[in-house]
C-alpha cells in the first residue's frame, strides 16, 4: 500500500486552517488535508489519526491547546455524539458567517461570479424545530427513544433534544413511558421483529396543534385503545394521532399506509397569514419562523405585479404557491407526493384562492410538457430536494425561458452546478441570501433570483 504523510493512532500537533462542509476543521501536514473531528479553524489542537487514506485521513481531537474565540460551550456532551447539532460548539453570529462562506467557496469553484449576502439567522437558534422523528430502539432490555450516534444505528437515549419544539420533546416521553407501560417492543432491525420504529411528532408553531404518528411495524399494536386513551387525555393539543405501516427493512422512515386514530388525518399551521393543512406523508418546512423569512425573500425576488404566470415546481402542500397566488394572475404547481397535491388543493380553497392549480407528477415531466405545449411562465419557482434540478428540468427550463427564475436551496453544491447550466440558456444571477433553517446544523438554505 502507498505510504501516507500520517498513520493510524498516529497523534500530532496541528493547526486549524478551515471548516468543512460537514463541519470537520481541516489541517493540513504537508499539503495533506486532515479532517479533525470538533476542531474549529484557528485552533491549534492535538489529533489522533483514526482513519490514513490515500488523500486525506480523519483524526479525533484529544487535546485543546489553543481555542478559537468562536467557540461556545456545548449544550451537552453527550448530544455531541449524535451529528444533531454539528455545529453546536461554534458561536451562533460565526454559523452564520461560515454558511455564508460555504456557499461563496462553491460558487467560486463553480466560477460564478455571484455576491452571497450575510445569512439571515435567528435570535434564539435553539428549539425552532416544529418536526421530530424519534427511533425507538430496546436498550439494556428497556424501551428507549433518542438518537442514533454518528455513522451508526446505536441508538443514544436522549430527552432534551435542543433544537426541536420543547413540547415536542415532552410529547415524546409521554409517549415513551406509556409504550413501556404496557410494554410494547420496539423495532430490532437485526431481524425486523417488535413493533414501534419511530414516534413523528409534528407541532404547529402558530396553531399549537400536535400530531403524533406511530410508525409500526405491524398494524397490530396492543394496548392500542388504552394507549389512545392515556394520549388524549394528557395532551389537551392533540389534533391527529395516527398509525402508519412501515414494515420493510428500509431505513426509510415512513410507510405508506396511514390509519387515523383520533382527531384529523392533518395537521393545521399558518404560515403569512395563509392556513395550510398538513398530511404526515407531506413535506413541510422544519423552522417556521425562518420560513416566513425564506419565503417573503423569494416573494419580494418574484416582484408579481399581478398580471403574472408563476409556476411553482416540487409545490409541496402549496405554502409557497399560494403566498404567490395572492400576488399573481395564475400559479401553477407540480408535485411528486400525491397526499402532497391534494393538500395544496384543500389549501387553495381553505384560504379563497381561485387563481392556483396543482398537479401530481415529476417536475422535470410536467415542465417537459409544458414547454412542449407552449406554456410560458414569467416567473419560474423552484424548491427541489438537496438532489437539485434534473437534467430534464433545466432543458425544459431553457425551452421556456421563464423571465425569471426563483432558486431556494437547501444544497449550495447542486445550486451552483443548477446556476451554471441555467447560464448556458442566458440566465445570470447578482446575489443569493442565505437563510439560516438550521441553527446548529450546516445546512444551508437560500434564495437565488436568476434574470434574462
Ligand atoms: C424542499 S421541498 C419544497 C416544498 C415546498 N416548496 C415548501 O417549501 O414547503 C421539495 C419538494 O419536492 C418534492 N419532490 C421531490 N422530487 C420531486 C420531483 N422529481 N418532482 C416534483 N416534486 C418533487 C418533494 O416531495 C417535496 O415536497
Amino acid at each position: 500500500m502507498a505510504k501516507t504523510p500520517v498513520v493510524k493512532n498516529q497523534e500530532l500537533t496541528v493547526t486549524i486552517e478551515d471548516l468543512t462542509y460537514e463541519g470537520m476543521g481541516v489541517a493540513k501536514v504537508d499539503g495533506y488535508p486532515l479532517f479533525v473531528d470538533g476542531a474549529l479553524p484557528g485552533e491549534k489542537v492535538v489529533a489522533h489519526i483514526t482513519k490514513a487514506e490515500k488523500k486525506f485521513a480523519f483524526a479525533r481531537m484529544t487535546e485543546l491547546l489553543e481555542a478559537s474565540p468562536d467557540r461556545v460551550e456545548p449544550k451537552a456532551k453527550a448530544y455531541a455524539q449524535t451529528g444533531i447539532a454539528p455545529l453546536q460548539h461554534l458561536a451562533y453570529p460565526a454559523q452564520l458567517k461560515f454558511k455564508q462562506h460555504q456557499v461563496e467557496t462553491l460558487f467560486q469553484k463553480a466560477k460564478l461570479d455571484i455576491e452571497v449576502k450575510p445569512t439571515l439567522g435567528m435570535d434564539q437558534p435553539f428549539g425552532y424545530r416544529n418536526k421530530a422523528q424519534i427511533p425507538v430502539r430496546m436498550v439494556n432490555g428497556v424501551l428507549t427513544t433518542g438518537f442514533y450516534k454518528r455513522r451508526s444505528h446505536d441508538l443514544l437515549p436522549l430527552e432534551d433534544f435542543y433544537i426541536q419544539d420543547p413540547e415536542i420533546d415532552k410529547a415524546v416521553l409521554m409517549v415513551r413511558d406509556l409504550l413501556r407501560k404496557y410494554q410494547i417492543p420496539a423495532y430490532n432491525e437485526a431481524d425486523n421483529s417488535g413493533v414501534i420504529r419511530h414516534i413523528v411528532v409534528r407541532r404547529g408553531y402558530f396553531s399549537h396543534q400536535l400530531m403524533i404518528v406511530l410508525v409500526t411495524n405491524t398494524w397490530a399494536v396492543d394496548h392500542l385503545e388504552d394507549i389512545v386513551k392515556e394520549l388524549t387525555e394528557a395532551l389537551p393539543e392533540l389534533a391527529s394521532l395516527m398509525l402508519n405501516l412501515n414494515n420493510r427493512k428500509t431505513n426509510v422512515i415512513l410507510g405508506k399506509k396511514t390509519r387515523t386514530l383520533f382527531g384529523h388525518d392533518y395537521l393545521e399551521d399558518q404560515l403569512l397569514g395563509s392556513t395550510f393543512r398538513i398530511s404526515p406523508l407531506s413535506f413541510y418546512q422544519v423552522n417556521p419562523q425562518q420560513t416566513e423569512v425564506l419565503y417573503q425573500q423569494a416573494i419580494d425576488a418574484a416582484d408579481l405585479k399581478g398580471n403574472e404566470t408563476v409556476i411553482d415546481a416540487y409545490s409541496g402542500i402549496g405554502t409557497i404557491s399560494l403566498s404567490m397566488a395572492k400576488h399573481a394572475k395564475r400559479v401553477l404547481g407540480v408535485e411528486v407526493v400525491p397526499e402532497a397535491v391534494h393538500d395544496a388543493k384543500v389549501n387553495a380553497s381553505l384560504n379563497s384562492i381561485k387563481n392556483a392549480e396543482f398537479v401530481v407528477g415529476k417536475a422535470e415531466d410536467v415542465m417537459t410538457k409544458w414547454a412542449e405545449d407552449g406554456l410560458h411562465a414569467d416567473v419560474l419557482m423552484v424548491d427541489p430536494p438537496r438532489k437539485g434540478l434534473a437534467p430534464e428540468f433545466t432543458a425544459a427550463v431553457g425551452k421556456m425561458l421563464p423571465d425569471k427564475v426563483v432558486y431556494v436551496s437547501c444544497n449550495p453544491a447542486t445550486l451552483a452546478r443548477d446556476i451554471a447550466a441555467l447560464q448556458e440558456f442566458g440566465y445570470t444571477a447578482k446575489s443569493n441570501q442565505p437563510v439560516d433553517m438550521f441553527p446548529q446544523t450546516t445546512s444551508i438554505e437560500s434564495v437565488t433570483v436568476l434574470t434574462k
